[in-house]
């Protein structure tokens, strides 16, 4: 092969990941490209020379050349070279018109990727079941009869140990908390664990979600013709069917002023008094209220009234927002994944990677997010094994960056230590950045980092190097 038509043979050989090792029906060899010298070790260019010296030589331990030019027939082998690498090698025989055997060309395909992946795997399928067994044997996870609360960090098993004895109590209870935190499940265990459950409903009043004009004949219904467009017959409200158990009153920071001044006489009396009636009714009702404000703050201010809040903070339970109980995403994770995995009947692992981003992530909308992104993956997965290519970006992006922070090796002692692995892509992802920055094409970038080309296009794949951002240009 002469000329132009030689170096476009060769660039496209080269252009691809495998190893390409061609010789002649003697077996001399034509042409490798060099993926063929990374995968075998070889360190020289082997073009001219017979497969039988490098036998010799011991730069190869086994040749399906030979074995092709023998047999007439195409050979596949798994063959261990001196490098450490193992490849599946698979010779295809040509022949001409006449059927002579013109060359043979073989394909050598690197299995230690493969095999690093297969480990990474079984590495994540094990973590998985240590993780599992963890969950089973000490995570304190509470069961009740509908739902499952899971918590690891020391704060929430300190309010797991007391829910029961709260929940006993029959106090009122003010549950503090971002949104998302389990404000409303810790609300219903409580009814659980307050013997309440037994006659009585636990019933969610959503404060923010009723207009103000309606909120008072919602919560204490009304008599009939109590006002324009009222029922004749009247309505029976929200407390009402809270008699005997439990009401639970989320956001309560946005219930208006003037009802404030009627809950305070409830949580007084026990008497509720229905819009346009007259004679009060006795009711037997356990307030637990939800709020994520600062009610001490709105007190200050005017807008939340003191008597009431003092009423209601009788026991206050402040649920932390899960960024700042790191612990309990492993923990929910794998507790969501059990969870949607029966309801969608699918069986699926995380690899740990994948976990490492779920616990770096921020988690603005805390556990109901978490819980959210745990559906979604289990629904969107068709390959059984969770990664992080598969996480919404944001939460990948969260990884990266935080990655990238540590990897600021120069000073501080105190900085958290790593996954080795996170480390090895954070500096891989700058030395071919740097290099493409200072390298405008890709064959001197790919030289300059000591690779070829094609290794570089495959990792810049793989960790999201965009080429374009970086200024390098396909030549
Ligand atoms: N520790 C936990 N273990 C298992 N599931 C949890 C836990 N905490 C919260 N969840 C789940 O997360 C979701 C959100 O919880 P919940 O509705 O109780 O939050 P919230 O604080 O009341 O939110 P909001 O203030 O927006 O109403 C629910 O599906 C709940 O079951």
């Amino acid at each position: 092969m002469s000329g132009n038509m030689g170096i476009t043979f060769r660039a496209m050989i080269n252009s691809i990941s495998d190893g390409i090792y061609i010789c002649d029906y003697e077996g001399y060899c034509i042409a490798h490209n060099d993926a063929f010298l990374r995968i075998t070790g070889i360190p020289m260019d082997v073009t001219g020379r017979h497969v039988s010296t490098l036998l010799d030589d011991h730069l190869i331990s086994d040749s399906v050349t030979i074995e092709v030019i023998n047999s007439r027939q195409r050979v596949s082998k798994v063959i261990s070279y001196p490098s450490g690498c193992e490849a599946l090698v698979t010779g295809n025989p040509s022949f001409d018109e006449e059927g002579n055997l013109i060359n043979v060309v073989c394909e050598v395909r690197d299995l230690s990727e493969l095999s690093t992946l297969k480990n990474e795997l079984k590495c994540s399928k094990q973590l998985n079941k240590q993780y599992r067994e963890i969950l089973i044997n000490y995570g304190p996870t509470m069961i009740n009869a509908s739902r499952k609360i899971t918590a690891r960090d020391p704060k929430m098993q300190n309010i797991l140990d007391a829910l029961p004895r709260i929940g006993d109590s029959d106090a009122t209870v003010l549950i503090y908390g971002e949104s998302g935190v389990g404000k409303g499940l810790i609300a219903s265990l409580l009814h659980e664990h307050s013997g309440r459950s037994a006659n009585g409903k636990f019933i969610k009043v959503d404060c923010s979600a009723i207009p103000p004009s309606l909120i008072e004949s919602e919560l204490f219904g009304y008599e009939g013709g109590a006002f324009t467009g009222a029922r004749r017959e009247g309505k029976v409200g929200l407390l009402d069917h809270a008699n005997h158990g439990t009401a639970f009153l989320d956001e309560i920071g946005e219930l208006p002023l003037l009802l404030q001044v009627k809950l305070l006489s409830v949580l007084q009396d026990h008497k509720i008094q229905r819009v346009g009636g007259t004679t009060p009714l006795t009711m037997d009702i356990r307030f637990v209220c939800a709020t994520n404000r600062d009610l001490e703050k709105m007190v200050e201010e005017g807008t939340f009234r003191k008597d009431l809040f003092y009423r209601l903070n009788v026991i206050p339970i402040a649920i932390p927002p899960l960024r700042e109980r790191k612990e309990d995403i492993f923990m929910l994770t794998l507790s969501f994944l059990d969870k949607f995995c029966q309801k969608y009947q699918r069986s699926l692992s995380f690899i740990s990677e994948a976990m490492d981003c779920l616990y770096e992530y921020s988690w603005p909308g805390n556990v109901r997010e978490l819980e959210n992104v745990v559906e979604r993956l289990v629904v969107l997965n068709q390959t059984g094994i969770i990664e992080k290519a598969d996480l919404p970006e944001k939460i990948r992006r969260a990884n990266q960056v935080i990655v990238l922070q540590h990897t600021d090796f120069s000073s501080r002692k105190d900085r958290k230590i790593i996954p080795l692995k996170a480390a090895v892509a954070a500096t891989e992802r700058q030395s071919i950045e740097r290099a493409l920055r200072q390298n405008v094409q890709l064959g001197p970038a790919a030289q300059a980092l000591s690779i070829d080309i094609s290794t570089l296009l495959r990792k810049c794949k793989k960790l999201g190097i965009m080429r374009g951002s970086a200024s390098a240009k396909m030549r």
